[in-house]
């Protein structure tokens, strides 16, 4: 039998991808506006890109720090549906962002080991969502999108007031194990359906999806 499970497939950067994940079932699609990523999107391709997007499908955009005026740079131009808070926002900033900017809010926090659980209840109280990522190394480029797993045994059983995502190292081949360890309901996957640093793969995102679900 299906399961339900929503997808999100982040760090969309062509069509092909996007209507791979439309088909496939997806139910977020990721845009980042991260100018250190291999997915950074410009303000312009965003808005060209998210015309693309089917009906029904929730465009978010994950941002690393913003400023206000970076929010209200993005928020002009391209027609989003969440916002995706990627870097070390407080619960403080993320209560704020909410309030000034009308969107749900997604709180990714870094999990590698029991001492970073506590935080996930403190953006619970916060956030509309929370997104459970595997911690990226001290000396990362990049807050996310590593490829990188954590222990899943950790949050094994585990449940926040808020509806949660799963990230961090997932692949069509270890989603499914990903999501019966944790009981994950959602799950997010940027470079596990990649055939190279921000270039996507249709297929790999069609396995994705058939894996997550299956
Ligand atoms: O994908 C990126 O480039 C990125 C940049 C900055 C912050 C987060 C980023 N991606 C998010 O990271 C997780 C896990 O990614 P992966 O599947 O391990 O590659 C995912 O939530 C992406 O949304």
């Amino acid at each position: 039998m299906a399961r339900d499970i929503r997808v999100k497939i982040c760090g969309l950067r062509d069509a092909a991808a996007i209507e791979a994940a439309a088909q496939a079932g997806a139910a977020y699609l990721g845009f980042v506006f991260f100018a250190k990523s291999p997915r950074h999107l410009s303000i312009a391709e965003a808005r060209t890109l998210t015309r693309q997007v089917p009906e029904g499908l929730a465009k978010v955009a994950l941002t690393v720090n913003a400023t206000d005026a970076e929010l209200e740079a993005i928020l002009a131009e391209v027609p989003l549906d969440m916002l995706q808070l990627h870097g070390k926002e407080s619960p403080e900033r993320v209560a704020e962002v909410r309030a000034k900017f009308g969107l749900p809010v997604m709180k990714a926090v870094g999990v590698a080991d029991e001492a970073d659980l506590p935080q996930l209840a403190e953006y619970g109280r916060v956030a509309d969502q929370l997104l459970v990522d595997a911690k990226p190394p001290k000396d990362a480029t990049l807050p996310g999108g590593n490829g990188l797993t954590f222990d899943w045994r950790l949050i094994a059983g585990r449940r926040w007031p808020v509806p949660w995502m799963l990230a961090g190292g997932l692949t069509p081949e270890n989603v499914a194990t990903a999501i019966q360890l944790t009981g994950a309901r959602q799950v997010d996957v940027s470079s596990g359906v990649e055939s190279a640093p921000g270039v996507k793969d249709p297929a790999r995102i069609a396995a994705f999806l058939k894996a997550a679900m299956a």
